[in-house]
């Protein structure tokens, strides 16, 4: 039976490039770019198409940012497909981010600076705001919506008949440091990136022990630096196109520089060549550059304590019982609304 592969946040960037690659390795799958976007979904899959003219590509729309969005593309989800093999939980967003420049300097002059480079360690601040649902953006985007789409595909991700996977697109500025139990979606810092992908690798490590007994692993990628539209939204292209000579010198002393989309899709590609039972739960899989442009994955262990995890599970559980009630009570209070009009 042709394996069913959903990449959210796939028309563009690192999601797009695994995409490329996805059907470059098996041109059978059934390919699901679940975007918020319906016009670039169209635009990526006519470019998927042109190279693998003969490629099952389909779209699903999932803004990942709207918990309605997210529980009405579940349902269309279970109503098209019977099983799902892969979940690529790639979205995100990074809003407002603001560089540090004195860190910066005072970094690059340090015995640190490689890990700065790699990291982004105390150089990036972001100014998150709250979307319709009420909840923090960053949050919502980067972690919750991805939950809420796991916990409503359980039906199709946990059968004993046959394993599925789920893949995180997490990143090395994932800091234990940014994230607090007590404000899970960030709420009063200033670094709601860090902290929602620091929760993301949590929650990996929660689904694993909850689920691999169903049949569902879960895993955790970092795709290095990367030039994409969440990088330009950083520093602007044309300045990255002028340092770029920098970056590839940096790229010799740190192999996370990979600079393109297809090179930082590696280690989300390698996973999907992988049996899950090989795989480290408490491991985040690095693509990786080397200055000669190899590419290769590297594991490095999560700094995630056992019982944490388990914690954060419960809240977001409770958090989950909180939005849905919410929505019904939206949804009736609307109909009653229309009733009375
Ligand atoms: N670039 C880098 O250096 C690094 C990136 N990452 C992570 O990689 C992932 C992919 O980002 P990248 O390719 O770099 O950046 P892009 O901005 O190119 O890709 C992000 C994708 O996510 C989509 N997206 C954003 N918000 C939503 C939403 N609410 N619902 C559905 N889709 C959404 C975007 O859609 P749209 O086009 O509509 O905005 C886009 O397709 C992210 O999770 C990011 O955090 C991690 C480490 C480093
Ligand atoms: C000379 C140049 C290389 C100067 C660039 C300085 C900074 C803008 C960058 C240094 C490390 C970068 C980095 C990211 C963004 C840009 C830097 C801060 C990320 C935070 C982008 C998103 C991620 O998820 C991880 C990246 C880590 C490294």
């Amino acid at each position: 039976m042709e394996r069913v592969v959903i990449v959210t946040g796939a028309n563009s960037g690192i999601g797009l490039a695994l995409c490329e690659r996805l059907l470059t390795e098996d041109v059978q799958l059934r390919l699901c770019l679940a975007c918020r976007n319906m016009q670039r979904a169209e635009a990526a899959r006519a470019a998927l198409l042109t190279s693998h003219a003969d490629a099952h590509v389909d779209l699903l729309h999932l803004d990942v940012g709207s918990m309605k969005s997210v529980l009405d593309a579940a349902q269309e989800v279970k109503t098209r497909y019977r099983k799902v093999d892969f979940l690529y939980l790639n979205a995100g967003i990074m809003p407002n981010p603001q560089v540090n420049i004195g860190a910066f300097f005072k970094g690059l002059l340090s015995r640190n600076a490689i890990r700065m480079f790699s990291t982004a360690e105390g150089l990036l601040t972001q100014q998150d705001r709250l979307n319709a649902d009420g909840l923090q953006e960053v949050f919502a985007t980067n972690l919750f919506g991805h939950f809420l789409l796991i916990r409503e595909l359980e039906p199709l991700l946990c059968q004993s008949s046959h394993t599925s996977r789920v893949v995180w697109t997490s990143s090395s500025n994932a800091s234990h440091s940014a994230f607090s139990m007590e404000d899970i979606q960030h709420r009063n810092g200033t670094e709601p990136y860090s902290s929602s992908k620091y929760a993301s690798d949590m929650l990996s490590v929660a689904l694993n022990r909850q689920k691999n007994s169903q049949g569902l692993f879960s895993s955790v990628i970092c795709p290095g630096l990367v030039m994409t539209n969440l990088t330009y939204g950083i520093v602007p292209s044309f300045f990255w196109t002028l340092i770029m000579p920098i970056m590839y010198l940096i790229r010799v002393f740190t192999n996370t520089f990979t600079i393109s989309p297809y090179n930082g899709a590696e280690a989300l590609f390698w996973l999907f060549l992988q049996k899950p039972e090989s795989l480290d739960p408490r491991a985040k899989y690095h693509s990786l550059t080397s200055a000669l442009g190899r590419n290769y994955v590297q594991p490095q262990q999560m700094d995630v304590d056992n019982e944490t995890p388990e914690v954060l599970f419960a809240k977001l559980l409770e958090l989950e019982n909180f939005v849905k009630k919410k929505l019904k009570s939206e949804h009736l209070d609307g109909d009653a609304h229309q009733r009375k009009n």
